[in-house]
């Protein structure tokens, strides 16, 4: 999974013989990480806001962040990897296979044994819509399915994940806030079992900042490897919500009732360090060498006997897999709820006025 610069430089060269536009934000995304390969965070002075153009390209690369370089160009070669179709082969990247082009908030890519799915909204932060969610569950039905050792969850650009996008909440449908709490909480349900009934090791390959849903779903990964730069960050309370992700049976379990209420209840945002002592993340990596130490490991994971690996998750995981749908489905009863309360409507508007954040 590490490009080279000639994987790089064709990739490039594949860019220009697209046969299909991919589209605006695409190619935004194209060009921000063309710019961190090649020369790194922006340094440019921020255009004008009239300069429309110009100021969507500044946007794309600057929410790229610190990324690192190499990083970047590996995540550019996915992106054009994955932008290839069967109607046109000769895009792809020899070796790099991409299962499903057609994900309009997700990159896919299948290699060494691996299947990497890729959040794919840098400039969110990775936020995840009710898009992403859908096209995650089919992400993971796909690469559960597939002849891959392992599937890794990981994020573009300097975020992991930024948890749920808040302006699903402002998409309300003919039924009203009632319906839609209700519909919310049936694609919470049905996306979190798809975690817990997932069949082959999963690992979170955490580059960034973590908030929210990304944080809690963690307790369901196999390994979670982090980069120094990452923190944890759940602040339920200060959204008037409440935890899920199967978080309430997970992470007493995992870290203990006291931790786990500091984290669940009152919103401790962890340091990668901290949440590796408390059993969340399996390791930390500075994150100059962690995609590289990382993506190794995994390689030689990989290796290993498939069938071995599902046969040992399953033993590991069939004894509690009643409980987790059963916290699942009451972590969903009761945010239904939160979700049509003062609380949470007063965070979210704060939010999205952008009279608060985090
Ligand atoms: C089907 C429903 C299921 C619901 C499941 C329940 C899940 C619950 C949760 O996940 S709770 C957690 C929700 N997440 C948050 O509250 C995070 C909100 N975001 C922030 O506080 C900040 O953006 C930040 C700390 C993540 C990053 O700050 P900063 O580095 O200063 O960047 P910006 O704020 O400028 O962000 C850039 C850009 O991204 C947009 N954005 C970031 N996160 C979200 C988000 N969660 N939802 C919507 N939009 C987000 C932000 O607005 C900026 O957009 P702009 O450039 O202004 O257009």
């Amino acid at each position: 999974m590490r490009a080279s610069q000639v994987d790089f430089e064709n990739a490039k060269n594949q860019v220009k013989l697209l046969k299909k536009d991919p589209g605006n934000e695409v190619k935004l995304q194209l060009y921000a990480l063309y710019k961190q390969a090649t020369e790194g965070p922006c340094k440019m002075p921020k255009p004008g806001v009239f300069d429309f153009v110009n100021k969507a390209k500044w946007d794309a690369w600057t929410g790229l962040g610190d990324l690192p370089q190499e990083t970047a160009r590996q995540n550019y070669v996915d992106l054009v990897s994955s932008l290839s179709s069967p109607e046109s082969p000769g895009q792809a990247r020899p070796g790099a296979e991409s299962k499903q082009g057609a994900y309009e908030t997700l990159v896919v890519t299948s290699e060494d044994g691996i299947t990497k799915i890729m959040l794919n909204r840098p400039a969110k932060k990775n936020a995840i819509t009710t898009k992403m969610y859908q096209e995650l569950m089919l992400a993971l039905q796909a690469a559960g399915k597939d002849d891959s050792a392992l599937t890794v969850l990981t994020g573009n650009g300097d975020y992991y994940c930024s948890g749920n996008d808040l302006t699903n909440f402002t998409d309300i449908p003919p039924g009203g806030v009632e319906q839609k709490a209700k519909d919310s909480a049936v694609l919470l349900r049905d996306f979190v079992s798809c975690f817990i009934d997932f069949p082959k090791p999963l690992i979170a390959v955490v580059n960034g900042p973590a908030v929210g849903i990304s944080v809690t779903l963690l307790g369901l990964f196999d390994a979670v490897y982090a980069s120094d730069r990452a923190t944890f960050h759940t602040p339920f309370s200060h959204l008037g919500q409440s935890p899920e992700g199967c978080s309430t049976y997970t992470f007493p379990k995992i870290m203990g009732s006291a931790k786990a209420a500091e984290v669940l209840i009152f919103g401790k945002k962890l340091t990668a360090g901290e949440a590796c002592a408390q059993g969340l993340v399996t390791q930390v990596f500075p994150d100059s060498t962690f995609q590289k130490e990382v993506w190794a490991r995994l390689k030689a994971f990989a290796k290993l006997p498939p069938n071995a690996m599902r046969a040992s998750k399953e033993v590991l995981r069939r004894g509690e897999r009643e409980q987790l749908h059963a916290a699942n489905a009451e972590e969903c009863r009761v945010l239904q709820g939160r979700w049509l309360s003062d609380e949470c409507a007063n965070a979210v508007m704060a939010f999205l006025s952008r009279r608060a954040k985090l």
